[in-house]
């Protein structure tokens, strides 16, 4: 089966890294930079990538478009003007699903199929270096295929799709972009706008920034999303993020009652209300950041070598690190280590040895 990924960046490489070295599947990557096509080929990602559109998609069983939101319609028009393979499933994994639903149909595609997809799972992080085939394990994995697609090629992908390890779900295009709209567009302009007022702020006193502690950060991490990707994507839900807008602006409303009135016991009210919801979300038992759920986070002095200390002391017990982040690290000020593990028993074991070894733990 030959697989043709268009723009392998984040997603579009975590897929390749699904695919690649499976039985029978052949990964092939496009690009029109040439830099890109070499880095792709030099990281390993895909068993061959080219410039040429017309080369990457010739007799291909299924195309993934990777590219931002914007550039989803280009793609798919360019794609209906060239000789695909008969029964080609051409998919997608953008953010939003109904422009792009309604450009397949309205080019009404012969021999070859449209299913709209959406994998919810992602990072701030972007480019082909953050991709990894853990991306996707246990996440949700949206299609939206209209009445014309017929069940075979409906089960065709969801078949290949499950080397992702993902929960493939059958939801409606719009349907989609409302609750997506909810669930992760709109967090992410609550998080920039936050970021923003406090930036402002922290102009006049820098004081803010080196008070911003866990809240902030945790709220926050999402501001750092990519520009571009992010500015496609709200133009492409536009409606619907008016009205959750709208909506937001009376939630902050009903804070700015709560307090002119002094009413603490409404107050409680939201943060119970908001505790008992959030304490019901699935666990995110995904890849790369299902590794959260096994990190711990150390207090480091401001030592030099003091990283490579904690690093060698764990690989001296063969305890593998997932993943290593420091939160701060200027000078004189103590730093915060956040190691993360893949199993329980790594991080019982890295606690109890960081402990012993004197070192401050935290969860
Ligand atoms: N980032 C996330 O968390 C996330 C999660 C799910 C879905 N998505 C969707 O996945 C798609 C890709 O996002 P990503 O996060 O992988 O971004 P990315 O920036 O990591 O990758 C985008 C890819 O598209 C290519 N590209 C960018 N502009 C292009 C252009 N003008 N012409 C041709 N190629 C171009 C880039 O070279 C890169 O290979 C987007 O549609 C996004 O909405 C993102
Ligand atoms: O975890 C993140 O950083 C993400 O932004 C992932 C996230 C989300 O909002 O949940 C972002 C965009 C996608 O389309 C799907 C998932």
């Amino acid at each position: 089966m030959k697989i043709a990924i268009l723009g392998v960046g984040l997603i579009g490489g975590s897929l390749a890294l699904c695919f690649k070295g499976k039985p029978n599947l052949y990964v092939i990557g496009y690009s029109p930079n040439p830099a890109s096509v070499e880095k792709y080929i030099k990281r390993g990602v895909v068993d061959d990538a080219t410039t040429s559109m017309e080369e990457a998609v010739a007799d291909a069983d299924v195309i993934f478009l990777c590219v931002p939101v914007g550039m989803l319609e280009t793609y798919l028009e360019k794609l209906s003007e060239l000789p695909l393979k008969k029964g080609c499933i051409i998919t997608d994994v953008g953010s939003t699903k109904g422009a792009i639903d309604r450009c397949a149909k309205r080019l009404a595609l012969k021999d070859v199929y449209f299913i709209g997809g959406h994998p919810m799972a992602g990072s701030e992080r972007s480019g082909v270096e953050a991709a990894s085939s853990y991306l996707f394990e246990n996440a949700y994995y949206v299609l939206t295929p209209n009445e014309q697609v017929p069940q075979e090629v409906y089960d065709r992908l969801e078949q290949l799709l499950s080397l992702t390890r993902a929960r493939i779900i059958r939801v409606d295009a719009q349907l989609h972009d409302e609750i997506v709209g909810a669930v992760s567009h709109l967090p992410h302009i609550i998080a920039v706008a936050l970021v923003n007022q406090v930036a402002r702020y922290n102009d006049a006193n820098p004081l803010y920034e080196a008070l911003a502690a866990g809240g902030f950060r945790d709220l926050t991490r999402i501001a750092s999303s990519d520009p571009v990707i992010w500015r496609d994507i709200l133009l492409h839900n536009k409606e619907v993020l008016l009205d959750l807008l709208a909506d937001w602006g009376r939630e902050m409303e009903l804070f700015r009652r709560l307090l002119l009135e002094e009413d603490g016991e409404g107050i409680e009210r939201q943060f119970s209300l908001a505790s008992e919801f959030r304490s019901r979300l699935p666990e995110r038992r995904r890849g790369v950041l299902h590794a959260m759920l096994y990190d711990l986070y150390v207090d480091v002095p401001d030592h030099p070598g003091i990283i490579a200390k904690i690093t060698t002391l764990l690989s001296d017990h063969q305890i593998n690190l997932g993943n290593i982040q420091i939160h701060e690290s200027r000078a004189d000020v103590p730093g915060v280590m956040r190691l993360s593990f893949r199993n329980d028993q790594d991080l019982a074991k890295a606690e109890q040895l960081l402990k012993d070894a004197g070192y401050t733990v935290r969860y």
